[in-house]
């Protein structure tokens, strides 16, 4: 199985503090994989550092062979970026960032409206992003990350702020594309590791503790919860 996803001893520094403490792992074709971890554990910043927004102190990162430092358009090219928190440019109409996003990608109308139909935003396609709910803010950023159908995808907390029908509608539509695509979801939500990865990965402190099945990770009979607590508070410790 190629590797889409290849992570070597990425790391990331801030001053004399380190977040991001030699991560590597990779990610094939079809797989969905958790990344888990306590607030601060570094989850984002390896994700910012993958899509190509944030350098790496040291390490490596490659996103269908293109590494994203020396070849960061190329590697773009093949990556879709769901950031933390809202879309820039909230001024302005759900379809009209998208459209922006399109022709930044090189893409055009019908690949919008596919993202607005993956998305269910077409209702709001004419209202101004900073008029829309959490839920329906985090949407148009998934909507923008799927915009040039990428064979990776890389989606910091996609069901943040999601109500439970919608939830479910994003893990389905995650689940739905996961046979083409490498995929990495980073979340607080234990149970959406069991309902939807294909892998965990739990890090804190920047560390790597746990890179395993949902099903081998919970093999001695305790819970998600169990095992993320035991982990990331024996760390802590
Ligand atoms: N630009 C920055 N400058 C200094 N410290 C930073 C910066 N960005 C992140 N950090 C620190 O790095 C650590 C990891 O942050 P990060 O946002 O990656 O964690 P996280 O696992 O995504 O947390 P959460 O679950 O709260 O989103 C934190 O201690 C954070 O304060």
């Amino acid at each position: 199985m190629t590797a889409l996803i290849e992570i070597e001893g990425l790391t990331k520094r801030f001053g004399g503090f380190t977040a991001v403490d030699g991560v590597s792992f990779t990610v094939a074709r079809g797989e969905v994989v958790g990344f888990l971890g306590p607030n601060g554990a570094g989850k984002s910043t390896t994700m910012r550092m993958l899509a190509g927004f944030m350098l790496p102190s040291a390490g490596t990162a490659r996103i269908c062979g293109e590494d994203v430092v020396e070849r960061p358009v190329a590697a773009k090219r093949h990556l879709g970026f769901l950031p933390e928190g809202a879309p820039t440019y909230p001024e302005m109409a759900v379809e009209d960032f998208l459209r922006f996003c399109a022709r930044i990608r090189g893409v055009g109308r019908a690949e919008v409206a596919r993202a607005m139909a993956l998305t269910q935003l077409e209702g709001v396609r004419l209202q101004p992003i900073e008029t829309l709910s959490k839920g329906f803010k985090r949407r148009v950023g998934l909507a923008q990350s799927l915009l040039h159908d990428p064979p990776v995808l890389v989606l910091d907390e996609p069901t943040d702020g999601l109500d439970p029908n919608q939830k479910h509608e994003v893990r389905a539509l995650i689940r739905e594309m996961a046979p083409q695509k490498a995929i990495i979801i980073s979340t607080h939500i234990l149970e959406e590791v069991g309902a939807l990865c294909t892998r965990a990965i739990i890090i804190a402190r920047g560390r790597v503790l746990a890179d395993a099945t949902p099903a081998e990770l919970v093999a001695d009979g305790r819970s998600m919860d169990e095992v993320f607590r035991e982990l990331t508070m024996r760390d802590a410790a």
